[in-house]
């Protein structure tokens, strides 16, 4: 999507041919900074550091680093190390583990003459496939709001709530939820997206704000218990969020707060939509909310907030009493029961075991393996 006129993807293999560059999202929206990425330690700290964060980006990173780990040990044990490095790197995104498993899939048969090379040319089919699903979700998407349009008087406002960074940022471009609305931008249909904040990380305020403003999108970034007061006051025509881990009966895992907002959908008759690219489907776990893992991050997170000051320094503030303890569950699972329907690269799914089976046969195989 564009920043300032010009294209710009959130991952990329750099000019010299082997190392990556990334966005540095912890800079934003304050500091565009490009990072480069030049071995397997690199892409792991990004991941964890969340430089880079989002299920999809997660993957495509995960995927570089093994290329970065083959040029420099590319033995059996090499790759091994990597994906043994890599997969620990955030516990909740599954697209971390399925790309790592493809890119294992891709290099183990191979001799460690050629693992460089295959690894390479495999991580850039993970990245354009990334885009192409995505392309996918908004033609699927875009079905829905322009289903809104039709119902609505000529010239009125679509309007979208979204929760943390489901955008460009999150993917390697178009975004998932977010890639409706960008189509929907592109088609000249009028659309406003409400943007949650998203404590205590800010995606939405720092990053989803940022993409779409950049991108010319009309937005309001709203305080993160807005959502049910603007539903009740009919001023959402649907909710699309993202994810990072959708479980075999539809159970939908994304950022903390979610659950929350489908609550509010639920009680006020608001759509409430889950946009999923096939990698985050997680067949192998049958109830989503007993058997994701949450990640738990610092509590510093929860305590301080980094901002820019009136005189245009970045500082990091306190906002919490020295001692109180605090928690910072980074994600929560909504039951299928509160979702609408599940925006996929192959249609709009019920959140449904059949479903999800019906529409992606492949990766049952895949998880039963
Ligand atoms: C298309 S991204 C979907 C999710 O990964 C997104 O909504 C989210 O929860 C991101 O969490 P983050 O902790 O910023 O990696």
């Amino acid at each position: 999507m564009k920043v300032d006129g010009k294209h710009f993807r959130s991952i990329w293999r750099e000019r010299d041919g082997w190392s990556v560059g990334a966005i540095d999202q912890r800079r934003l929206p304050h500091e565009f900074i490009v990072a480069k990425l030049t071995s397997c330690e690199d892409a792991a700290l990004a991941i964890r550091d969340m430089l880079v964060r989002g299920a999809p980006l997660i993957g495509a990173t995960a995927a570089y680093g093994m290329a970065l780990a083959m040029r420099e040990d590319a033995s059996d044990a090499g790759l091994k190390r990597a994906y043994d490095t890599l997969v620990v790197a955030r516990p909740t995104a599954i697209n971390l583990k399925w790309a790592l498993d493809e890119m294992r899939a891709s290099l183990a048969p191979i001799d460690a003459l050629e693992r460089a090379e295959a690894a390479y040319a495999r991580a850039d089919e993970i990245v354009e496939q990334d885009v192409e699903i995505n392309r996918g979700i908004a033609g699927n998407g875009l079905k829905l709001i322009e289903a809104i349009v039709a119902r609505k008087k000529p010239g009125e406002t679509v309007n979208v709530l979204t929760h943390c960074n489901a955008g460009w940022l999150a993917t390697v471009d178009w975004g998932t939820a977010t890639a409706p609305i960008y189509l929907a931008h592109e088609r000249g249909i009028k659309i406003h997206v409400w943007v949650d904040e998203t404590r205590p990380r800010n995606q939405g305020a720092s990053l989803t704000a940022w993409e779409l403003g950049h991108h010319g999108v009309a937005h309001t970034v709203i305080p993160d218990n807005t959502g049910g007061h603007l539903m009740q006051h009919g001023m959402v025509d649907l909710a699309i969020v993202g994810t990072d881990r959708v479980a075999a009966n539809g159970d939908v895992c994304n950022k903390i707060g979610t659950y929350l907002k489908a609550l509010a959908a639920h009680d006020n008759n608001v759509p409430f939509y889950v946009a999923l690219p096939s990698p985050t489907i997680d067949f192998a776990v049958d109830d989503g909310i007993r058997d994701i893992p949450i990640e738990q991050r610092s509590g510093t997170e929860v305590t301080d907030m980094t901002g820019r000051t009136a005189d245009g320094r970045l500082e990091t503030v306190r906002i919490v009493p020295e001692g109180s303890p605090v928690a910072n569950y980074a994600f929560d699972v909504t039951p299928a029961r509160l979702i609408t329907g599940l925006i996929t690269e192959r249609g709009v799914l019920k959140p449904d075991r059949a479903s999800l089976a019906a529409a992606f046969p492949e990766r049952i195989a895949a998880a039963a393996e």
